[in-house]
This record gives C-alpha cells, structure tokens and sequence, in this order.
C-alpha cells in the first residue's frame, strides 16, 4: 500500500468544504502504487481518488500533470479529470502535501496480460501521443538518460546487496548507453510509465488511462520501450513477441514510426529497462520508515535488460522497417 502521509477525519473534513462534492463518507489507503499516497475518497455525490504528491513529484512540475489530464479528457482520451474547487483551483495543500482530487476511473488493471491487451495498449498509446500534440505545456524528463549516472551514484556502493557484481555491470552498461543514445527522434508528450497498473480495462475493452505524474516532452518511441518492458515479458522474464508484435502494430497503425525510431528500439528498450531498474534499486535499498509501500524488484529489470543487451535488432521485437 502506498500511503506515506496519513490524513485524518478532521484535515479531510476541513479540505472538503473546499470544494462542492458533498460530505465525506469515507476514505481509505489504497493499496496499489509506490510513489504518492493515494486514497479512495467516497463523499455524498460518488468516489474519487485523493492523491497527496509525495518524494519524486516536484510541486512545480503540478500544473503541467493536471493541465494534461485536462487537455487529454478534452481531447475524447479516456483518463481521470482533475476536481476544481470552489475557487476553481484543482491543486491545494492537505497535512503539509501537495494535493488534489481527480475522478475515478471504472475499470480494472489486467492481472494476467494477453495479446489483446497489448493491441489494445498500442492504439491507446498512440491516441494519447496524437492528442497531446495540441498540449501547450512542456516538462523536460527528470529521468532521462542524464540523470541517470547521479541516480547509480546514489545506490552503486550498496547494488552488491541486491546482486553481487551488479554496480559494475551497471556502470558498464551505463557508458554504452551513453555513448549511443539516439538524438533527434521525434518527439512530444509521453506517459513514461504506462505500466499494467496504470492502464484500466472493463471486459476487454481499454477504459482508460491513470498516473500521469512521469509524463513530460521526450521521444515517442522511448514511451514504447517502455511499454515492451511492462508489458511483453512474462513473469518468468521471457520475453513474448507475440505480445510485442500487436503492441507495435497496433501503435504504427495510428502514428506510424520513422525509420530511425524502429531502429533505436533496442537501445531503447536497454535504456528504459535502466531507467527503472535505478528507481527501483534506490527504493529498495531506502525504504522510508512508517511507510506503506511494497518496493519494486530491481532484479526483473535487471533480467529485461539483459534481454535487450543481446537482441540484434528491431526484428527481436516481431517488426521490421
Ligand atoms: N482515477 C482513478 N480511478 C480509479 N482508481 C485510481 C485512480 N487513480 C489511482 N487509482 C488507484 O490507485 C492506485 C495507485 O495510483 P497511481 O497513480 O498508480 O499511484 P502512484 O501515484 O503512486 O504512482 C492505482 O493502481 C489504482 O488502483
Ligand atoms: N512503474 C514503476 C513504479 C512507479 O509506478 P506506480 O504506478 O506503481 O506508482 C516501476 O514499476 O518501477
């Protein structure tokens, strides 16, 4: 459960006369999600979700997240609408956070992820690219390639806990990815972290899309690297290019791909896959006391990388120019 700031009956009380959504009847912790405290409001007029923005979320960096909500919703994309108060501001402080409520989306995550899932996933991403093309808001990635060295000096002296040996292999892995990250492919506004948990089904049908607090101006083909890491690997770590295969169709048939972003994929792929293994490491070995928060395991990452690192070419991936 992620809840890193507990909000009492009196805070929330006092927080709701803010806004014109009914009186509370209840709220409780939810127990999905590692960075923000989240919370299941229900008030006289429905459900709704609380989220208290905590650690890696920049306040400044709020107008930009809720802005595109916005504008996706605007846009016909299926994803939570922010909450405007009574002053008509949808961002205000609660227990010393930062916070907001935003509508609750019906649906659920998938559990165990099919093929349909990932075509349906392809056409959603490519929506949500195409619609974000008229966002005129912009948000550099806190967690491109550039931060990524700072990020591994903070957990290189302790990696050995989580794998002997894997602070070397990282920092080797590192300098290639340095050395060859691509420049100049096309970019816009991307989700950056359109794992299983953040995308919404009812039956088999997409309903939507949540968490959009990583999202910021970076290349396209970076969100589907992204995307082949959270959702084309079994559990056992194998990779499935089936899966893979109709993700990428799905996507190319609605934004179609440059030569150059199909060739990148595979670096693509090795980047994304340490981008959220140094996350998840720095989680796993600073685990804030008192929290209720499950951390992710850096070694999945660790064997999706290691995928990528032997691949050939696009063609790994089921497609070709
Ligand atoms: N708008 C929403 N509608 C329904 N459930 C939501 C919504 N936003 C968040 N949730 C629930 O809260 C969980 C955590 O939200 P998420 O935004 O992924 O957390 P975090 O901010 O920590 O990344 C989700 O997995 C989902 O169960
Ligand atoms: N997707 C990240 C963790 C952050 O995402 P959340 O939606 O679970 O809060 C990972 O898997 O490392």
């Amino acid at each position: 459960m992620a809840v890193y700031t507990e909000v009492s009956d009196e805070h929330l009380e006092a927080f709701l006369t803010e806004y014109d959504i009914g009186e509370m009847l209840s709220l409780k912790g939810i127990a999905e999600g590692v960075e923000n405290s989240n919370f299941l409001l229900h008030t006289t007029s429905g459900s709704y979700i609380l989220t208290l923005y905590e650690k890696r979320v920049d306040p400044r960096d709020l107008p930009y997240f809720i802005g595109l909500m916005e504008h996706l919703s605007e846009q016909g994309f299926d994803c939570p609408l922010p909450i405007h108060g009574k002053d008509g501001k949808s961002l205000r402080q609660l227990c010393g956070r930062p916070a907001a409520i935003i509508s609750f989306l019906e649906g659920m995550s998938p559990r165990r992820i099919q093929p349909f899932h990932c075509r349906s996933l392809g056409a959603a991403l490519a929506r949500m690219h195409l619609a974000s093309g008229s966002f005129d808001m912009s948000r550099p990635n806190t967690l491109s390639i550039s931060s990524w060295r700072p990020l591994f000096d903070l957990s290189k002296d302790r990696a050995h806990e989580v794998l002997p040996g894997l602070a070397e292999e990282l920092d080797g892995e590192l300098t290639i990815l340095e050395a060859r990250w691509p420049e100049n492919l096309p970019t816009g506004v991307i989700h950056a972290d359109l794992f299983t948990d953040n995308v919404f089904f009812l039956g088999q049908d997409l309903s939507g899309v949540i968490d959009f607090y990583f999202a910021c101006n970076d290349a396209f083909a970076y969100d589907l690297a992204i995307c082949l890491n959270a959702w084309c690997f079994e559990p056992d770590t194998s990779f499935n290019i089936t899966k893979a295969q109709m993700m990428l169709k799905s996507y190319r048939e609605l934004r179609p791909c440059t030569e150059a972003e199909v060739e990148a994929l595979p670096i693509l792929a090795r980047g994304s896959a340490m981008r959220f293994l140094l996350t998840r490491l720095y989680d796993w070995l600073n685990h804030p006391e008192g929290a209720f928060v499950k951390p992710k395991d850096p070694i999945e990452y660790w064997k999706k990388l290691q995928f990528h690192q032997r691949v050939n070419g696009p063609s790994a991936y089921g497609i070709d120019l």
